[in-house]
């Protein structure tokens, strides 16, 4: 098996994170919270109370997990199309695999990738949340002092299963998501490349930007339900399941509660998958 591509995987997925986890923090607590007007009123809130750390709560664990969340998307996804097409990366260019073999691997990486990542995320969405001023002496102590506290105590006050509270859900936003990110990806750099080339860096910036942006318009949904799902476990519990959450945000908030940090999420997830795949076939390349 490559283990290349999980490297890749690994290095690449690293540099997007740091890049995009400002982002990430005002989409997440767009979605789980109430009192922010819109992205920009959440900065200001965000910037003012909490400074410019505040945009980086809950980064530490989620550098780490990437070692192993993206390691397993792009090396699951990379081995399955060797599996199905009995192609290596460098080969297909020259054999380029099918739109459906391609959607096939995307999706497999997707429900793996999905069960590594569900407690990283957990712990992510929940510290990120967390408006308590690190910065402001005589602030309220927030509820988790950081990763590990926070995962210890998810442990004790919630049992093992808490660690995975959203896990279904991220893993039905991942599958056919991950395949559409894949797909896209595949179709914007053949379309831009002469047969039989590689694609240029240009081609492989903008392909990658674009399928971050189409993962995530078609992930946004379930991406709402799900933050919410993990942040349920707090206090007493709201929803009785993935589709009471669905239906009582419908109820309460109307269609637009599926739609919320849409655009937070594609303006993230341009560059980040931008420098995703520009460094993971960097890599590749130059390990070839
Ligand atoms: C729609 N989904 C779940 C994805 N496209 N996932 C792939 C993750 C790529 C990158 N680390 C990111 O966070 O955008």
């Amino acid at each position: 098996m490559p283990v290349e591509e999980f490297m890749a995987g690994w290095i690449s997925g690293a540099l997007g994170l740091v890049l995009g986890h400002p982002f990430d923090t005002v989409k997440v607590r767009l979605q789980t919270q109430t009192t922010y007007r819109g992205i920009t009123d959440c900065m200001v809130k965000i910037y003012r109370h909490e400074s410019l750390l505040g945009f980086f709560k809950g980064m530490s664990f989620p550098i780490a997990s990437i070692a192993v969340v993206n390691s397993v998307l792009f090396g699951v996804y990379s081995n399955t199309l060797l599996a199905l097409t009995a192609t290596s990366h460098q080969e297909r260019r020259a054999q380029p695999p099918s739109y459906t073999h391609v959607f096939v691997a995307g999706c497999t990486g997707g429900v793996l990738q999905a069960y590594c990542l569900a407690p990283f995320d957990l712990i992510k969405v929940r510290l990120q949340n967390q408006t308590e001023s690190r910065v402001q002496p005589g602030s309220p102590q927030p509820r988790y002092r950081g990763p590990v506290h926070c995962a210890a105590t998810i442990f004790q006050e919630e049992g093992p299963r808490g660690l995975f509270r959203g896990a279904w859900t991220l893993m039905l936003r991942d599958t056919p998501t991950l395949g559409i990110y894949f797909v896209t990806y595949e179709g914007l750099c053949r379309q831009y490349t002469p047969e039989g080339q590689n694609p240029s860096s240009a081609t492989v910036l903008v392909a990658g930007g674009f399928a971050g942006i189409a993962s995530w318009v078609t992930a946004t949904p379930l991406d709402v339900i799900k933050s919410r799902m993990q942040m349920d476990g707090l206090g007493p519990k709201a929803y009785h399941g993935l589709l009471d959450c669905m239906v009582s945000s419908f109820r309460q908030e109307g269609l637009g509660v599926f739609f919320r940090g849409l655009t937070i999420n594609s303006a993230r997830a341009f560059p980040v998958n931008a420098v995703t795949f520009l460094s993971y076939e960097y890599f590749l390349y130059s390990w070839g």
